[in-house]
């Protein structure tokens, strides 16, 4: 008998896949998460196993519904949200994919770009897709793949080959090769999707070759995208949200107006302002994307992406084996009361907005002899809330709206010191949510909202819950001088990377 209490999302972030349990009020009943490989073979690559990805994702599904107890019919839908632009080229036939999972951070494609900017399509492509050419997205990745897997192209061509970023991979696997879609929030991250006819764009697919074949269907973000295999979690359940992280987390915050504007702290950093039915097209470096599909409508938003954030926390303790859990790193920012001067530039795979420089690379700079490992722990926090105020400055200009506060949220919004400090260096309220797992509500609430689990985004917007407002404690001269060597140790980490001739 059905008895459904709960809505499942299933968040695939870039680090960790997890798996969360909302009821109506959008509390969290249960969470299992797992952390799976990331793999970098060459400088500047980075990999991911598809198949350890659905592994990890049906195995903390399975957890978290077992540690309260309930089965598939307790379930009314699952949402699904997702790492976007990474892509996974997979056999139609086998379900095998025919190369590693390529992610969003990968630079491997950037000179494949830049031949691509200088083209009349490249040119073009912006108005019609609202990004800035960029390995980042999913194209030139895809290309790569049929270019570089031993008879892909051919087998691409004959049909025989899907594509699909990591929500077209999991809902396939999920039920049971059955549903080869996605939704309009993650096709606008491809480079090859019409942001304003809402189609896939046949001039993009012929320049990066690649068969309109192997392109999933595109639904709204709210709907029927498939029911699950009986066999993966002892029934069926029928998936009914889908949209990548970052347009989760708006909608999860509830940023359901034109105007409002989010902030995740995650493995990277995504500031989205929802921008409703106008797509607004940004002169200051950001990106025009689709916020949601809606009730058979788009919303779009202007999005400002970092690509190292909570990842730079992730190196101190990994790679400099600085600490042993991320949640130390407040406290040893704390230990100082600055940075001796001293900044971090974490690209380490290169710039996103506003700069888009994937020559670019990580730079330590300004380091005297009394320079510590406390110094440089709170040099790494303050670079994420310096990337996020270059984002805001271009956010403001393009939408001329000036913020009067931020809402954050993501696995790095929890650290108190990085709060404060950005309240301090942007000079407006961060405000902070009950629940930092917007991402995953956000998908929640898309599935919700389409079986009738929830009736309407006012009913939704009840659930909001603040834990904590920071505002600046910092005077304007201080906030000046630090935005100013900010600034100095950007242009000293970009171009580091670039081996071909300067024209
Ligand atoms: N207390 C903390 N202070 C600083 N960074 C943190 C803290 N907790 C988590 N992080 C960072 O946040 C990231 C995880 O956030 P999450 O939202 O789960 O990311 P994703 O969805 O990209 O996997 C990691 O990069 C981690 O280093
Ligand atoms: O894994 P996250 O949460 O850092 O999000 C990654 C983004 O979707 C990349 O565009």
């Amino acid at each position: 008998m059905k008895n459904e209490q709960y809505i499942m999302a299933l968040d695939q972030g870039t680090t960790s896949s997890r798996c969360i349990l909302f009821d109506h009020q959008g509390n969290r009943v249960s969470t299992a998460s797992q952390e799976f490989s990331q793999h970098y073979p060459k400088p500047g690559w980075v990999e991911h196993d598809p198949m350890e990805i659905f592994a990890s994702q049906l195995g903390v599904a399975s957890r978290a519904m077992n540690q309260i107890g309930i089965g598939p019919s307790e379930i009314a839908a699952i949402g699904i949200t997702n790492q976007r632009e990474t892509t996974i080229v997979w056999d139609k036939e086998t379900g095998e994919p025919v190369y590693p999972a390529i992610v969003w951070q990968c630079r491997r494609t950037a000179e494949r770009i830049d031949a691509f900017a200088k083209t009349e399509t490249g040119k073009n492509s912006t108005a019609r897709t609202g990004l800035i050419p960029d390995a980042y997205f999913s194209a030139s990745k895809i290309q790569w793949i049929l270019e570089h897997v031993d008879g892909a192209l051919e087998r691409a061509h004959a049909g025989q080959l899907l594509f699909g970023t990591v929500d077209t991979w999991l809902i396939w696997k999920l039920t049971g090769g059955r549903s080869h879609v996605t939704d309009v929030t993650n096709a606008s991250r491809t480079m090859l999707f019409d942001i304003h006819k809402l189609q896939w764009d046949e001039e993009l697919l012929a320049w990066f070759g690649i068969p309109r074949s192997m392109m999933p269907q595109v639904c709204m973000s709210s709907g029927s995208f498939g029911i699950t295999d009986p066999t993966l979690m002892g029934g069926e359940i029928p998936i009914m949200g889908v949209a990548g992280d970052q347009q989760a987390a708006l909608f999860g915050q509830c940023c359901f107006e034109s105007g409002e504007v989010k902030n995740t702290y995650g493995t990277g950093c995504f500031m989205l302002m929802n921008t409703g039915a106008r797509p607004v097209a940004s002169r200051n470096g950001l990106i025009t994307t689709i916020a949601v599909g809606l009730d058979g409508e788009v919303q779009y938003a202007l999005e400002g992406s970092v690509f190292v954030g909570g990842a730079s926390v992730q190196w101190l303790r990994d790679e400099l084996r600085l600490f042993r859990s991320a949640e130390q790193s407040e406290d040893y920012a704390k230990a100082v009361p600055d940075t001796a001067g001293a900044y971090v530039v974490p690209a380490f795979t290169g710039l996103g907005a506003p700069h888009w420089d994937p020559y670019a690379r990580g730079t330590i700079v300004g380091i005297t002899r009394g320079f510590s490992r406390e110094h440089l722990v709170r040099a790494t926090l303050e670079s994420i809330a310096y990337q996020t105020a270059d984002i805001l400055s271009a956010m403001e200009k393009d939408s001329g709206i000036g913020l009067k506060s931020l809402k954050v949220d993501g696995g790095a919004s929890a650290n108190n010191f990085l709060m404060q400090f950005q309240a301090d260096i942007l000079n407006t309220r961060v405000v902070r949510p009950t629940c930092i797992e917007t991402t995953a509500l956000g998908a929640a609430y898309l599935a919700g909202l389409a079986c009738g689990y929830w009736e309407s985004r006012d009913e939704i917007r009840r659930n909001i819950q603040v834990d904590r407002v920071f505002d600046s404690l910092m005077e304007e001269k201080r906030r000046e001088e630090l935005l100013n060597g900010w600034k100095k140790a950007v242009n000293c980490s970009r171009g580091w990377a670039y081996q071909g001739k300067d024209e």
